[in-house]
């Protein structure tokens, strides 16, 4: 993703995460009077969702989500622990800053894996974090306690007895991680912003004690994530973020009897990557890959490999789709690709021959082959090898064309 679109998802996916927490504080006050008496019957609910969610986690590799899991599904208990054994209240005073500090040390931290000593060394990062939190938040309520209450102070609808030291604390830990989401704005790290801003908004909101109903929509949330994660891993390519290759064949076998597929190939590419290093060249895709995603007319593109896409046209002949093929290649070849100094290859790399200059600018052409179903070609492989001929054609025409199979 470039910067732009880095923004872009993570601007949506942060109102997606404000509208989650409204929908979060409107229905964990009003389901429980709708649902009555059902609610009773659905305290399973959040054990069930929050392991389900951390199996999940597992299955794919996400040990800072299943930490979290864990972490959430063991709140649930901590109210149960004998009085005699642990202050109740104290419990209940800290729970929320724990959470909140744990869920920002996981987004900052890296997946460490499942193994008995990286769970270990997640374990102790935890550990030091909320001592940490734990300690300055006794320390500022000591020292500084009075002004910082006059400072801060919970708005009038909250239900929480929280210092001004601690409330300021807690922003200052959602300042945190919100930074680390900007930065790197991922599923993971949404989901668990998800749960610091749920965490913080129903404390404000309820108190201490943590709705089950909030614990069982999260649970859902990660859940929900954790599988559009998998959809991009199976349907989207990797480096560009388009569509790939499994995408295009499921595509192809809803398309009708009317239809165009267009295959391009980045011109020369080969000595681009030799001439500025294969990470230019990676940069390099992400931009055509991005022009080509943007075709007009109900085109849709995929990466088919390496180098090479496919656009597919449905419910239109080779001459419709053309036009709006030529205007792919016309801004790709027009757009200029600024080559800036973190784009350069380090100075140990092999892949350096020719580095390039300071912010020199740089464009690359795309060659296209056009080729519509009809009588001749039924079968939609058959339609992609007749476009790779026509492709091969406009490399032979001197490339950055378009040309049509026969
Ligand atoms: N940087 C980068 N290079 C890739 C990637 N996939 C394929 N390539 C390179 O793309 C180049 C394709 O080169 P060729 O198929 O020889 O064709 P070309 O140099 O583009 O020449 P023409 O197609 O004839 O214009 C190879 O050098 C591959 O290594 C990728 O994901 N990233």
């Amino acid at each position: 993703m470039n910067l732009l679109e880095t923004a872009r998802f993570a601007v949506k996916s942060l109102l997606g995460q404000l509208v989650f927490i409204v929908l979060l504080i409107v229905s964990v006050d009003k389901l429980p009077i709708l649902l009555g008496q059902y609610m009773q019957k659905l305290q399973w609910l959040p054990h069930s969702l929050l392991l389900v969610a951390a199996v999940m986690s597992v299955q794919f590799g996400y040990s800072r989500l299943f930490i979290a899991s864990l972490l959430l599904l063991a709140s649930l208990y901590l109210p149960a622990i004998p009085a005699g054994f642990i202050d109740p209240l104290q419990v209940q005073h800290f729970l929320p800053i724990v959470l909140v500090t744990s869920m920002t040390t996981l987004m900052w931290d890296k997946e460490r894996g499942f193994s008995p000593v990286a769970l270990l060394s997640a374990l102790v990062l935890l550990v030091c974090a909320n001592a940490a939190v734990i300690i300055a938040s006794m320390s500022l309520h000591m020292t500084s306690a009075e002004w910082l209450n006059q400072l801060l102070q919970p708005p009038s609808i909250a239900k929480m007895k929280f210092s001004g030291a601690e409330l300021l604390l807690l922003v200052m830990i959602q300042i945190i991680g919100i930074i680390r989401f900007i930065l790197a704005p991922t599923n993971r790290h949404a989901a668990l912003m998800l749960a610091t801003l749920s965490v913080s908004g129903m404390m404000l909101y309820f108190g201490m004690i943590l709705p089950q109903l909030m614990l069982s929509m999260l649970a859902a949330a990660f859940c929900v994530l954790i599988l559009h994660d998998s959809y991009n891993m199976a349907f989207k390519d990797e480096l560009t973020g388009i569509k790939g290759r499994r995408a295009l064949m499921q595509y192809a076998a809803t398309l009708g009897k009317k239809y165009v597929v267009v295959m391009a190939d980045v011109d020369k590419f080969k000595s681009f990557n030799d001439k500025y290093g294969h990470d230019v060249g990676d940069q390099v895709l992400k931009m055509v890959a991005s022009c080509v995603d943007k075709v007009g007319g109900g085109g849709r593109a995929f990466r088919y490999g390496g180098e090479e896409f496919t656009i597919v046209f449905a419910n239109k002949s080779a001459q419709q789709a053309k036009v709006f093929v030529e205007a792919v290649r016309e801004t790709i070849g027009a757009r200029p690709f600024l080559l800036r100094d973190q784009d350069r290859p380090k100075s140990n790399s092999k892949q350096r021959k020719n580095p390039p200059k300071k912010s020199q600018q740089v464009f690359v052409t795309a060659s296209f082959g056009v080729a519509e179903c009809g009588q001749q070609l039924t079968e939609f492989d058959d339609v992609m090898k007749a476009a790779d001929g026509a492709l091969y054609k406009a490399k032979a025409a001197g490339r950055n064309c378009v040309k049509l199979a026969p």
